[in-house]
């Protein structure tokens, strides 16, 4: 087997995206509820002004807001009552100076009226007439069309991940499906003679499978599909007969272990084993997960993950996150915040090394402790609340600096 050749992160991204230039994911239509979290696959253009009249917020009167200019409690605006909006309804009622309509809260302005006195501010004095006791401005108390959504205007993006939010959004403006781009389908494979699963028992020399946890827990968080999660033992019948229910039923395979050069190494010969290109990326700068191994197998994405729990979750983020990004246009922000390090941390030049961090709140300002550990350690991790990026050309970050952290 060759030993690696390691390249840099931005090398090995290069060779994936331009490995499947064509390959993108289907796209769906689906009722808008069902679009919670998806990945929206078009421009989503409002067609209607929200509201599409003009509408109170309040109970009141509706007027020309210039006929209670100088009003107050002792010298009231008197003001004639010309009819009432029902709600939910047309009016072709048109105020002039001198009158009042009553309004309910939603109710359409009638015409020539520009604020809305509230019930409280006026009085009934008789069947025709109020008592303005309050000065308002044009536009107290009423929301213009189009002031929420204008005819035209683009609501949500193609590449946005559709919230809760987006969803009433979406109804506002009548729309009840939208096409989204189809869950990128996983198969999560865990190799390993040593690896068994939670309700196995443990004997000595055996471990329980993580990554297979974690990374299940990892697609679904990105909005993935798990098809299925296996253990397979160090053996190349084997792995190759799963690699191929694998390959058939996922968008992108995941083997964690087995990615050093070790004599029970397989997964460099399984993903070479197909007919297509293979493995065109065979170690990486990157600290923890230098073995990574990336290649292309029935034209099918695969990731050879470092068995190590802490190198398969980044390696899992810097690269499989990325790929997905760009088979869907997704525009999702980095979750990130800026805090300052406690600690002076060393790195190995010329990796990039992803140090785990926990972060603080002390006297306002936000502090970042590194945490140390092994990368075959979860509780790395787990007790870490995100990491800092060490780049390649530096030594290390010095007690004091300001870094960004980025959240797990
Ligand atoms: N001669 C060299 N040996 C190693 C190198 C190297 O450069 N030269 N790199 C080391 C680094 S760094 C890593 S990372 C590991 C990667 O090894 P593999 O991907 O081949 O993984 P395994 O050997 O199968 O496992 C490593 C370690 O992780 C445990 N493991 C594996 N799978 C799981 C799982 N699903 N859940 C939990 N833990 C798992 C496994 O038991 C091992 O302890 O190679 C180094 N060696
Ligand atoms: O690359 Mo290994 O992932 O440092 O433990």
């Amino acid at each position: 087997m060759d030993f690696f050749k390691v390249v840099s992160i931005e090398e090995a991204r290069e060779k994936l995206i331009n490995n499947f230039k064509d390959y993108k994911l289907p796209i769906e239509e689906v009722d808008i509820l069902d679009s919670l979290n998806r990945v929206l696959a078009e421009d989503i253009i409002s067609n209607i002004n929200v509201p599409e009249f003009n509408r109170s917020t309040v109970d009141g009167y509706a007027i020309k807001s210039s006929d209670s200019h100088g009003a107050n409690e002792s010298m009231p605006s008197f003001l004639n009552i010309v009819g009432e909006v029902k709600m939910g309804e047309n009016t072709n009622i048109k105020i002039k100076s001198g009158e009042a309509v009553y309004v309910p809260t939603g109710g359409m302005i009638p015409e020539g009226a520009d604020s809305v006195i509230m019930i409280e501010n006026a009085e009934r004095l008789d069947e025709n007439t109020i008592a303005v006791y309050k000065a308002i401005s044009p536009g107290e108390n009423l929301i213009f069309k189009g002031d929420d959504i204008k005819k035209g205007e683009l609501v949500l993006e193609k590449g946005k991940r559709v919230t809760s939010q987006d969803i009433g959004a979406l109804a506002a403006i009548g729309i009840s499906k939208v096409k989204v781009y189809r869950r990128p389908k996983f198969y999560v494979i865990s190799t390993g003679d040593e690896i068994i699963d939670i309700d196995e028992e443990l004997e000595i020399g055996k471990i329980r499978d993580i990554n297979g946890y974690s990374l299940s827990a990892l697609i679904k968080k990105i909005g993935g599909e798990v098809v299925d999660k296996v253990i397979v033992k160090d053996d190349f019948d084997l792995l190759k007969e799963e690699m191929e229910k694998a390959l058939s039923l996922s968008d992108i395979v995941l083997i964690s272990g087995g990615s050093s050069v070790g004599a029970r190494d397989y997964t460099y010969d399984l993903i070479n084993s197909f007919d297509d290109i293979g493995v065109f990326v065979h170690g990486v700068s990157i600290k923890p997960g230098k073995p990574t191994l990336i290649g292309r197998a029935n034209g099918k994405a695969v990731f050879g993950l470092p068995g190590h729990p802490v190198s398969a979750i980044i390696v899992f983020k810097v690269f499989v996150e990325h790929f997905i990004k760009e088979l869907i246009d997704y525009k999702e922000e980095i979750r990130k915040t800026k805090a300052i390090m406690d600690f002076n941390v060393h790195s190995s030049p010329g990796k990039e090394t992803y140090q785990m961090v926990t972060l603080e709140e002390r006297d306002g300002k936000l502090y970042a402790t590194p945490i140390f550990g092994k990368s075959g350690m979860i509780t790395l991790l787990s007790k870490s609340n995100g990491y800092i990026v060490i780049k390649s050309h530096e030594e290390g970050v010095t007690k004091g600096e300001e870094r960004e952290v980025f959240f797990l």
